[in-house]
């Protein structure tokens, strides 16, 4: 119950060796017990002082009651208590968000505080090796603070002396398994601090409805999804270059529907142009209309197409030198969006090795030099391997969806993400659960993001098309 102090160890202290009978025994000086009262005693102060610091409104409840109860009798403080629920009845009833905003989430950290994370911190930063132990003393990371959200629990650590962010990163599974959580992922709050999220319950679960089209035109963030904390997902493609990565039925068409469909209203008006190259020829043929002649399928016409986008490309950068860094969508200079579905059957998987060279070339150039001249590149690909796809750090923001494998989860959003908890590889191939989910990294962020796309359907596509001839038609 009571910690070691310092010394007391030196009694168990017997040395021998099995060819001399000499034993060593140091000597051995006993603390005074009036010593030790006083480190109990100045202990127990302590741990009164600072509980009260750091729980003020925990403390006070029960001390005013019990004050109350003392001075005038239970019935007053039984009134009080009683006068406090019938206010959070009535709260609870007119607004339930603030009231789970301001008092209910607060509740819940607090118990899981006390129920969870302290009780078992002293066990699982020991077990974990987080913790170390030194000339008979504990030192262990300090939990500064619990945050609860309606998803998950965030735990505010600040680190031992000399740790480093990859010393927690690779214990995300002890710790995980530590809380009873499903999982873990750790983030950098500053130098010394970092937070730990541990999901509760899984936000993601259900598959979304497609997000309505927008009203009117933009250019991005295109909402196409929810992440984790409830927020949209909005993913940026104008001034950026966008590689989705998962194995055979993750859901990368929703990415790349999700994307077309916020952009609608901006092709609508001429300030985006989508260029579809669909090898496969089973995702982004369904929507051929809403690309015009600028859809490509055969490898010779995807090459084509690749070079058109070049030559687009470098006319406006001749145009633009000197005048202007930065790309404003206009009819006359549209945002270019070229999406390639699956793109590894264009480079790794082409026999023509000519036709490769060009494509592999086109891409590279492309991703290089487009994104300030209004051109971007949305790419799908299955297989994240180098030998596979050899400009994959050529694209800033990347997304991985379900992988099969966890060395893939590094491969698409670079070192690290999976040790910062971007499970890519644990999540559900059974596609009511999983599909569409994947870990979002931003060129901006070293942390990844769990995000769901909302779901496209075949309807939902064929509205889109026969929207956009509609207004094809109008403007005729
Ligand atoms: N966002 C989503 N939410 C729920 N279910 C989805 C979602 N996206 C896709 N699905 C389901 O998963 C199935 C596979 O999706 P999809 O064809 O987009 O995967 P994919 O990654 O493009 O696969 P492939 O590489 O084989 O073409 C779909 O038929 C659909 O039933």
């Amino acid at each position: 119950m009571f910690k070691k102090l310092p010394g007391d160890e030196t009694r168990n202290l017997v040395s021998t060796t099995p060819d001399t009978a000499v034993v060593f025994r140091p000597a051995v000086v006993k603390t005074p017990a009036i010593i030790t009262l006083i480190i109990w005693l100045s202990r127990l102060v302590v741990g009164l002082v600072r509980t009260v610091w750091r729980h003020p409104v925990a403390v006070a409840v029960p001390v005013g009651l019990g004050l109350l109860w003392w001075q005038y009798g239970y019935g007053l403080a039984l009134l009080l208590v009683g006068l406090v629920l019938m206010a959070g009845l009535c709260w609870f009833s007119l607004d339930r968000a603030s009231l789970r905003r301001m008092v209910g989430w607060r509740l819940l950290a607090w118990w899981r505080l006390v129920w969870v994370y302290r009780r078992d911190w002293h066990a699982v930063m020991t077990v974990s090796g987080l913790g170390r132990y030194l000339r008979g003393r504990d030192y262990l990371p300090r939990l500064v603070r619990v945050e609860c959200n309606e998803w998950a629990d965030r735990v505010t650590v600040r680190m031992l002396g000399g740790q480093a962010v990859k010393d927690w990163a690779d214990r995300t599974d002890n710790l995980a398994h530590g809380f009873g959580a499903p999982s873990c992922r750790v983030a950098v709050e500053r130098a010394g601090r970092l937070v730990l999220t541990f999901p509760r319950r899984d936000p993601l679960a259900d598959p979304l409805p497609a997000v309505p089209v927008p009203d009117r035109p933009s250019v991005g963030p295109v909402e196409i999804g929810q992440q984790e904390d409830g927020r949209p997902l909005r993913l940026k493609v104008h001034g950026t270059h966008v590689l989705v990565a998962g194995a055979t039925g993750a859901g990368k068409g929703s990415f790349l529907w999700g994307t077309i469909r916020g952009l609608l209203p901006a092709m609508r008006a001429g300030l985006v142009q989508v260029w579809a190259l669909d090898p496969k020829r089973m995702e982004l043929s369904f929507g051929r209309p809403l690309f015009g002649d600028r859809y490509a399928a055969d490898p010779k016409q995807c090459a084509d197409l690749l070079d058109e986008a070049v030559c687009v490309m470098q006319e406006r950068a001749d145009r633009f030198a000197g005048l202007q860094r930065n790309h404003t969508p206009t009819v006359q200079d549209p945002f270019v969006l070229v999406i390639v579905d699956e793109v590894a059957f264009l480079t790794a998987y082409q026999s023509d090795k000519q036709l490769k060279q060009r494509i592999s070339a086109a891409l590279a150039t492309l991703t290089t030099q487009g994104r300030a001249v209004g051109v971007g590149v949305l790419a799908a690909l299955q297989d994240p391997r180098k030998e596979v796809m050899n400009i994959r750090n050529l694209f800033p923001d990347k997304i991985a969806l379900r992988l099969d494998e966890s060395e893939q989860v590094d491969m698409v959003l670079g070192d690290g993400a999976r040790d910062r908890g971007a499970l890519a590889d644990h999540i559900s191939p059974v596609p009511q659960l999983g599909a569409g989910v994947g870990y979002v990294r931003l060129e901006t962020s070293p942390d990844p993001v769990r995000v769901r796309a909302a779901y496209v359907s075949d309807a939902d596509i064929r509205a889109m098309v026969a929207d956009f001839a509609l207004v094809g038609e109008e403007a005729r």
